[in-house]
């Protein structure tokens, strides 16, 4: 920072105060009444100069006076001599005196009386220092702690010079034992229809490609655990510089391909900043867990602090799930509903066709399958499913179906259960008080693993590959009672699948097929299920206006709606849907209003990841589908946010830019 003086030192001005009165002198012979004007000029300057000089001594006495008072040992010792670099401020924060060792550190025998002493401590501040127990100052090459004391006239900023522990410090913490525990995705999806050399060769091309990354690039040294998992022993600084090129191995591992086509790809999960290397290998296996429910193919890093910081996923994901745990998942639920006195069964907030469809199978597989009695716990008000929920109004068998949130808190006891479909968000849920309200909690969802996930249930059960909640409890219900299932609720079902993969287009697997075949059997009718998504007249119209309002911004295509009316969810989803078959427009982003929130609606084709763009909002949902609600702010505000957002982060969330 370039310093200022506040004040300048008096000499310059007694010159140039007493060659004036010279000047005036001289002139005396020549004209009288110059002189006059010129002596009296002359001399107010000298008084001028001898006030502002006896005025500044004044204000230095005191300051030191006022310093020494708080500063001075018992027995006086010389204030010049103290050990450390000592600063006496005046109340701007000029400097007014300093000792001998503040004049060796900061000011090269540079006279610094009159800087102002944030030249010294920038970018802290005095006020800071006033304020904190010791702060953190560098000047050079040196590093400080700066305490400050307020004295009657201005303060005293002393230093201690800790250069040398925060550099041990420092090296204390670059040396930090790191654990990163490393995952091998897609090993069996690679080589289950090839010849029988093809597993070696790309398990040892894989592992050839980490080996290299944890001796060259980490200066670690790389563990085969089991067939597929790794351990990675590194250290702090080698993650930082990771960091920064943003953990390339994924890419060198994804340029292995197998006979298929297919990229391998690997989930790391890292501890970084434990105090043991116990903790750090426990905080890798949970940062391990998060890298894969959020589809692998990414490093998952957790922080001293608990949260988390992601690198990569942009792949799609292969499909990647295994039926035995379906089935093994299916009987531990029916135990646990056999020996609980109530099963709630709660979705999302704005619950949609498949939050609802997902609840009305689980529903149906309780109370049907396994003679326990259920409710569904639903807001109607805000649900976008009232297409779905009008089927089962008025039907004497689905008498008390729904119930509000508020019943929900009435009727649970401590034996209820609460299975919570279509998400695993705490704070998504349709009621986080039902959530606190019941102990044990079920959790069936298929989005990419957020942070603040719902922790301690007695079943996770969470498939990132699945497409939608409605397809992961429609194979469940498979193994709890396969007849447990109508018409009416295999419809639903099959409503949910077809919302949440755009008829059949996206998301959509093997078992997808497999899970409609079985609702299909079941009776589910597609043709109700087409009726479902049916808009009102009103509801196409303000969607085509959305649409036609877009503008597009590094190949996004972003809509405002200003303007809130019925139906909007879903007409911006809609909208956001559509914006995808514009050409060149790799991702979508509608923003409108509902009552004191903002929401933003995302979707992309797959080469943008929408959901690590939507993080950035709090929100959520899956690489192609996303949304997020921003409280107290205008949909001019979110639009810019977002357009900052795209210009930090859509390269590391693209596919093309990796
Ligand atoms: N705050 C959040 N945290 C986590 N996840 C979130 C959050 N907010 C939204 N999400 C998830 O993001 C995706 C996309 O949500 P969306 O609101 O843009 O789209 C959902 C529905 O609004 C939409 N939808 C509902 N009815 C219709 C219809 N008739 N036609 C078209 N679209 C409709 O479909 C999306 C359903 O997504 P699902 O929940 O995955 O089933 C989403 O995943 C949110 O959960
Ligand atoms: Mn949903």
């Amino acid at each position: 920072m370039k310093k200022r003086r506040i004040w300048a030192t008096s000499p310059v001005y007694y010159l140039m105060a007493g060659f004036m009165l010279i000047m005036a002198c001289l002139s005396f012979k020549q004209n009288k009444i110059l002189f006059a004007v010129e002596f009296t000029v002359s001399v107010l300057a000298v008084a001028a100069v001898v006030v502002t000089d006896l005025h500044y001594r004044v204000h230095v006495y005191t300051a030191i006076r006022a310093a020494r008072r708080v500063l001075s040992a018992e027995d006086q010792r010389d204030f010049d001599q103290f050990a450390l670099p000592v600063a006496v401020l005046g109340n701007l924060g000029d400097i007014v005196w300093t000792n001998a060792r503040f004049r060796d550190l900061f000011s090269e025998d540079e006279d610094s009386r009159g800087d102002n002493i944030a030249a010294y401590i920038y970018p802290k501040t005095l006020r800071q220092i006033l304020s904190e127990s010791g702060t953190a100052v560098s000047y050079g090459d040196k590093e400080f702690t700066a305490y400050g004391l307020r004295t009657g006239s201005g303060s005293v900023v002393y230093f201690v010079d800790d250069t040398y522990y925060k550099q041990i410090h420092r090296e204390y913490r670059e040396k930090r034992t790191v654990i990163a525990l490393i995952s091998f995705d897609n090993r069996e999806e690679l080589t289950r229809d090839s010849s029988g050399g093809e597993d070696s060769r790309i398990t040892s091309e894989v592992e050839a490609v980490l080996r290299s990354w944890a001796t060259d690039t980490m200066g670690g040294f790389l563990r085969r655990l089991t067939n597929g998992r790794y351990m990675l022993i590194t250290d702090d600084l080698h993650i930082e510089e990771a960091k920064t090129k943003r953990f390339a191995v994924l890419d060198r591992v994804r340029a292995i391909k197998g006979e298929n086509n297919l990229s391998a790809t690997v989930s790391i999960g890292i501890g970084r900043g434990a105090d043991t290397a116990t903790q750090s290998e426990w905080h890798a296996r949970q940062a391990l867990d998060m890298a894969l429910g959020r589809g692998g193919d990414q490093v998952a890093v957790h922080l001293r602090d608990g949260t988390y910081e992601f690198f990569g996923g942009l792949s799609k994901g292969v499909e990647k799930r295994d039926k035995v745990r379906t089935r093994v998942i299916a009987a531990t639920l029916s135990d646990h509903i056999k020996s609980s006195d109530r099963v709630f069964i709660m979705g999302h907030t704005n619950s949609d066709l498949d939050s609802v469809g997902a609840a009305v199978g689980m529903w149906a597989a309780v109370t049907r399958g396994l003679e326990c009695r259920a409710s569904i716990v639903i807001d109607r008000n805000r649900s976008l499913a009232t297409s779905l929920l009008n089927t089962f109004e008025h039907q004497p068998e689905y008498e008390n179906m729904f119930i509000t949130p508020q019943e929900a808190l009435d009727q649970c006891t401590q034996r209820s259960l609460l299975i919570v479909v279509d998400t695993h968000s705490t704070s998504f849920v349709e009621s986080p008080d039902v959530l606190r309200a019941i102990p044990r909690v079920v959790v069936i969802d298929h989005h990419r693993m957020m942070v603040t996930h719902i922790q301690n249930a007695i079943i996770f059960y969470h498939e990132p590959y699945a497409s939608s909640a409605s397809e992961m409890v429609g194979e469940l219900v498979q193994y709890i009672n396969g007849s447990a299932l109508n018409k009416r609720e295999a419809t639903a079902l099959l409503a949910g699948i077809m919302l949440d993969t755009k008829n059949f287009v996206l998301k959509t697997g093997v078992r997808t097929f497999e899970a409609s075949a079985y609702l299909k059997r079941r009776g589910a009718d597609t043709v109700e299920v087409k009726k479902m998504f049916a808009n009102s007249l009103d509801t196409y119209k303000e969607r085509s206006q959305l649409v036609a309002g877009a503008e597009v911004y590094k190949n996004c295509a972003i809509a405002c709606s200003n303007w809130e009316f019925p139906n909007v969810r879903i007409a911006a989803a809609q909208a956001a849907d559509e914006l995808l078959s514009i050409q060149n427009v790799r991702a979508s982003f509608v923003i409108f209003r509902t009552g004191n929130e903002i929401s933003i609606s995302a979707r992309s084709l797959g080469d943008v990841n929408v959901q690590i763009l939507l993080e950035e909002f709090g929100g959520g949902g899956h690489l192609n589908m996303a949304g997020a609600q921003i409280k107290n702010s205008t949909t001019s505000d979110v639009r810019k946010a977002l357009i900052r957002v795209l210009d930090s982060k859509l390269a590391q969330a693209s596919k093309r830019e990796n």
